[in-house]
C-alpha cells in the first residue's frame, strides 16, 4: 500500500472527526437543493477585498508553488523516477532528509564554501512508490469554484468507488456567515489545531466568501488548502550533508518514539547504500538499549551501548570515533528523555554536544525532536522545552494512525515553522515517510487525492 494510502486509512480517526464535524455544521444551517449552483452575491461596498476564486488566472494559487531542490541529490538510485526530488516527496530510494533550517542552521561542512547546505542534500526517501500511484505532477487539489455543479467534483474514480456521483442526495449547501465560521472555529480546535491556527484558518477559509452557499465538499477542499499552505513551508526532508560522519542527534521524551523513528531512519539509510552507526545514548534504561538493539539488527547497522548508568557523553564520543574508523556516512545518536528533572537533562545533552565538538565542532549536524501525535496540544509545549534543551533542526511526528489529534501538527507548522523531516503511522519499518503536506491535509480532511 502507497504510504498516502497508509496515512488515508490510518489518519481515519483525524479524518473523520472533521468529516463528521464539517457535514454537520453545513447541515445544521444549510438546505438541500438541487445541484444549481449558488450564484455569489453582488459585491457590497464594504465588503472586504475578495479574493479571486483559487483556481481563477488572477488568483493567488492555494498553494506556494512546491519547491523544487535546489541541487541535484547526491546520488540518484537506479531506477529513480526522474523528476527532480522536491522535498517532502517520497524519493524512490532514499531515507528522509533533514531540512537544515532550524533557529541556528548548521554548517557541517566547513571546508565546502557553497553557502546552500541543501544543494548537497539528497531527499531522504523512505518509500518506493508504485509509478501508478505517483501522482502526474504536484497538483494542489485544484480548487472548485463554488459555483461548479457538485456533479463535477465527485465523479472520479474515488467518487465513482465510493457511490458519490451525482445521482447521490441532493447538495446541502449553508450560507457562509459569522455563525458558520464560529463552527468551523470551534471544530478546528477540537481537532487540536491550536486556537490561533484555528482562528487563522477559518478566517481565511472565509475571506471572500461571505454570503455564498457552500457545500461540506467545498469546505472540506478549502480547508485541506488552507492546511497544505500552512504546512508547505515546513515540509522539508532530512538533508544529507558530504561530512562523514553526518551526526543527528535525536531528543524527545520517553515514549514518543525516539528509537523506533531511529530504526527506521537507519533502516531507509542503509537501504539507499548509506553506512549508518547507532548510539544507545539512554545509558539510563537498559529496555532502551536493548529495544535500539533490536531495531539495529533488524536495520542491520551496528548498535554502540555503554553499560547501564554510564555517561552518554562518554558513548557519544566514542561512538563518534567508531563511525569515523568505519567510515560511516551517519551517526545516529539516542538520548534519553527525562523531562523529570529538566536540569540534568540540559547538562546531558550539552555534555553530549560539547564532546561530539571536539571531533566535529559542527556536530551534531541534526538535532530531531521526536514528537508523538497521540500527546495532542502537548507537544507544543514539547518543542518549546526542547528548544531550550537543545538546538532543534527539524520535527518527527509518530503515531498519527490511531489518533484524532492529528490536527497538531498544524498547530505545530504555524506556530514554530521546524521543519518536519517525516511522520510516523504505524510499528514497521517502512511506516515512517518524509513529510508531504498535501497528502497530509487530503488525509486529514478526508478528500480523496
Ligand atoms: N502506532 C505507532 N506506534 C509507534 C510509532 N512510533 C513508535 N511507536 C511505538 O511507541 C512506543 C514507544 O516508542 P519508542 O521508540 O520506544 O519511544 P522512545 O522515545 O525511544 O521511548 P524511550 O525509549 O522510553 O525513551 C513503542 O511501542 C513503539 O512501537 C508510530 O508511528 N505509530
Amino acid at each position: 500500500m502507497s504510504f498516502f494510502g497508509k496515512l488515508k486509512t490510518r489518519l481515519f480517526r483525524s479524518s473523520s472527526k472533521l468529516e463528521e464535524g464539517l457535514d454537520a455544521i453545513v447541515e445544521e444551517g444549510g438546505s438541500a437543493e438541487p445541484d444549481a449552483p449558488d450564484t455569489p452575491p453582488a459585491p457590497q461596498p464594504d465588503d472586504p477585498p475578495v479574493d479571486p476564486a483559487p483556481g481563477s488566472p488572477d488568483a493567488t494559487p492555494p498553494f506556494e508553488p512546491t519547491p523544487t531542490a535546489p541541487d541535484a541529490p547526491i546520488e540518484t538510485p537506479p531506477g529513480a523516477p526522474e523528476e527532480a526530488p522536491v522535498p517532502g516527496d517520497p524519493a524512490p530510494d532514499l531515507p528522509p532528509e533533514p531540512g537544515p533550517e532550524g533557529p541556528a542552521p548548521v554548517d557541517p561542512v566547513p571546508e565546502d564554501p557553497a553557502p546552500q547546505r541543501p544543494s548537497e542534500t539528497v531527499p531522504l526517501t523512505p518509500m518506493e512508490i508504485p509509478p501508478a500511484e505517483v501522482p502526474d505532477a504536484p497538483q494542489p487539489p485544484a480548487e472548485v469554484p463554488s459555483d461548479a455543479p457538485e456533479e463535477n467534483r465527485n465523479t472520479g474514480l474515488f467518487g465513482r468507488l465510493f457511490g458519490r456521483g451525482p445521482s447521490e442526495a441532493p447538495v446541502v449547501r449553508r450560507v457562509l456567515d459569522d455563525e458558520m465560521v464560529e463552527s468551523l472555529e470551534e471544530l478546528l480546535i477540537s481537532a487540536d489545531m491550536g486556537v490561533d491556527t484555528a482562528l487563522r484558518v477559518a478566517g481565511n477559509m472565509a475571506e471572500g466568501r461571505y454570503g455564498r452557499r457552500v457545500s461540506t465538499q467545498e469546505i472540506k477542499e478549502l480547508l485541506s488548502e488552507e492546511i497544505a499552505r500552512i504546512m508547505e513551508p515546513v515540509a522539508k526532508p532530512l538533508p544529507l550533508y558530504k561530512t562523514k560522519p553526518q551526526v543527528v542527534l535525536v531528543v524527545g521524551v520517553n515514549g514518543s518514539g525516539k528509537t523506533t523513528t531511529i530504526g527506521k531512519l537507519a533502516s531507509q539509510f542503509q537501504q539507499s547504500g548509506k553506512k549508518v552507526v547507532i548510539a544507545a545514548g539512554d545509558t539510563f534504561r537498559a529496555a532502551a538499549v536493548e529495544q535500539l538493539q533490536v531495531w539495529g539488527d533488524r536495520a542491520g547497522v551496528p548498535v554502540l551501548t555503554a553499560p547501564e548508568g554510564s555517561d552518554p557523553a562518554s558513548l557519544a564520543f566514542d561512538a563518534f570515533g567508531k563511525a569515523q574508523a568505519d567510515g560511516a556516512d551517519l551517526l545516529m545518536i539516542d538520548t534519553a528523555g527525562r523531562l523529570q528533572n529538566r536540569q540534568d537533562l540540559m547538562e546531558e545533552l550539552a555534555k553530549i554536544v560539547r564532546v561530539l565538538r571536539k571531533k566535529d565542532p559542527d556536530a551534531p549536524h541534526n538535532t530531531l525532536l521526536v514528537l508523538d501525535a497521540t500527546t495532542g496540544q502537548n507537544a507544543l509545549s514539547q518543542v518549546e522545552t526542547f528548544q531550550k534543551l537543545a538546538d532543534v533542526t527539524g520535527l518527527v511526528m509518530t503515531k498519527l494512525d490511531g489518533t484524532a489529534k492529528g490536527g497538531v501538527l498544524v498547530a505545530l507548522a504555524d506556530k514554530f515553522g521546524l521543519p518536519i523531516h517525516a511522520i510516523g503511522v504505524g510499528e514497521q519499518l517502512d511506516d515512517l515517510a518524509p513529510f508531504d503536506p498535501e497528502e497530509f491535509a487530503a488525509a486529514l480532511t478526508g478528500l480523496e487525492q
